[in-house]
């Protein structure tokens, strides 16, 4: 696994939003798997000044996110369509059939599962796969103990991920018990993984990953088994605050 280590999240988000960059401007036809979070938002809003700036077009890319809430409807606040709209899609010219969210709102939601999986063998791998890392090692909305050999699928959220994402909700009532994720074997298919992390609630799960070998109680470590992962990590997830 290669190691970026940059100061703060600004830099972190440069970074990745550089990579993500430069897949865009020299692939024809670029697929990028997609990740939600706090972590990301920073490199969204610099694709997006780029595409402003006239330095980036999105029309030939297509996208796949990694998962989605169980129960949010695409306009929820809190959905991860809804965030991908507001932080993404609406702002840039990438076709809107060509980004792909799963749908937590289906009644067959194993239907939606394996069609999104064929659709990820069809259309994909992504050239390039963002993720975030959640405290407890989750990526996606894989959480421990989850197969490494996983396709798409629905997943019942540890009481630790809900916790964390209580965050971003008015109360830790109102955060989804399931979710639709990318499981970690459809995860590993992509082509690069750049994994992202910042702050130092990040920083055991960083330590973790770096040290251990693959253990399905902590799923980042599936990543040891990938050829091509760079982790972009700032100072604080590195645990290197001052
Ligand atoms: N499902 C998402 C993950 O894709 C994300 O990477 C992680 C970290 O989130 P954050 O970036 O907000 O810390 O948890 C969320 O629950």
């Amino acid at each position: 696994m290669d190691v970026v280590i940059v100061k703060n999240y600004i830099e972190m988000s440069k970074h990745t939003a550089g990579m993500v960059g430069d897949l865009i401007k020299h692939q024809e036809k670029p697929i990028l798997g997609l990740a939600t979070g706090g972590t990301p938002i920073g490199m969204y809003q610099l694709l997006v000044r780029q595409y402003r700036e006239g330095l980036l077009s999105f029309k030939h890319v297509r996208s796949f996110n990694l998962d989605e809430y169980i129960g949010l409807d695409p306009t929820h606040a809190k959905s991860y369509h809804r965030y991908m709209n507001e932080h993404l899609f609406l702002h840039v010219d990438m076709p809107f059939h060509q980004t792909y969210v799963p749908d937590g709102m289906a009644k067959n939601l194993d239907k939606v599962c394996r069609s999104y999986e064929k659709l990820l063998k069809k259309i994909g791998p992504p050239d390039l796969q963002i993720l975030g890392i959640g405290e407890n090692g989750h990526i996606g909305f894989n959480e421990p103990g989850s197969d490494f050999n996983g396709h798409t699928h629905v997943i019942r959220l540890a009481d630790s991920t809900r916790e964390a994402n209580a965050r971003y909700f008015q109360s830790i009532d109102e955060v989804p018990t399931h979710a639709i994720t990318m499981g970690i074997k459809s995860i590993l298919r992509s082509k690069k993984i750049v994994l992202m992390a910042s702050g130092e609630k990040k920083a055991a799960a960083v330590k973790r990953l770096l040290e251990g070998s693959p253990d399905e109680d902590f799923p980042a470590s599936a990543l040891c088994r990938h050829p091509n992962v760079t982790l972009v990590a700032d100072e604080a997830a590195f645990g290197q605050n001052d």
